[in-house]
């Protein structure tokens, strides 16, 4: 069930679930998984408070404001498809450069129409975009709606350091304010007609 202003989501395409997690060996064979960031993991319930409305001239500056930068996507629009995110990253998990350690990415998205999604993520530092990955994803039909899954998809190198930098710094306060400076845009677009189905930025603080 999806109730109006919860969901991260427009018409066409609503983001369902998104981690960020670290997988480590344990015993007997099996693995421990410890998740950095997540949403979603919960199903929807009508208790929940809705979304908030906020004002995107507020986080233009931590996101690339060149051409083809978060302004220009909101002026192209359509508004009902940006949303703002913001994690409390749990940085209590093994360090990702443990031995054995697996560090992944997963999204789900869901929506109405058979169609193939590009996801493109953008790491921007102080407002500069760092480092930058695209996925394409086919929809498969689920119970009457077309589910798209991008799982495990391991995490870069440069969040791999800049995680492991992190969680070596002394005081919380020290990692948000790193933090302050570290945003992701996730762009996710039709494939085809490269119409803006979603457009996400994650912001982070260190969880308490
Ligand atoms: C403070 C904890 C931050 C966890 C990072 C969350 C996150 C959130 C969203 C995306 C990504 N990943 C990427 C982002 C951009 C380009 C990339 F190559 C990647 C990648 O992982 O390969 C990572």
């Amino acid at each position: 069930p999806v109730w109006p202003g919860h969901c991260i989501g427009s018409p066409h395409l609503c983001l369902v679930e998104f981690s960020a997690f670290v997988e480590l060996p344990a015993e007997p064979k099996t693995f421990k998984q410890h998740l950095f960031v997540h949403i979603g993991s919960s199903p929807p319930h009508p208790a929940d408070p809705p979304l908030e409305g906020v004002d995107v001239r507020q986080i233009y500056d931590k996101f690339p404001e060149k051409t083809g930068g978060l302004r220009d996507l909101y002026e192209r629009g359509p508004s009902n498809a940006f949303f703002l995110v913001k994690f409390w990253a749990d940085l209590s998990a093994p360090l990702p450069t443990e031995p054995g350690a697996f560090c992944g990415v997963s999204s789900k998205y869901k929506g109405p129409e058979p169609l193939a999604i590009t996801c493109a993520h953008k790491v921007c530092s102080f407002g500069n975009q760092v480092v930058e990955r695209v996925e394409t994803e086919l929809g498969h039909l689920e119970d009457g709606r077309y589910v798209f899954r991008l799982l495990r998809f391991p995490l870069c190198e440069y969040l791999i350091n800049f995680v492991h930098k992190l969680q070596q710094l002394p005081e919380k306060y020290m990692m948000d304010s790193v933090l302050e400076n570290f945003t992701v845009l996730q762009v996710v677009r039709n494939r085809d007609s490269q119409e803006l189905l979603l457009c996400v930025a994650f912001v982070f603080e260190v969880s308490d």
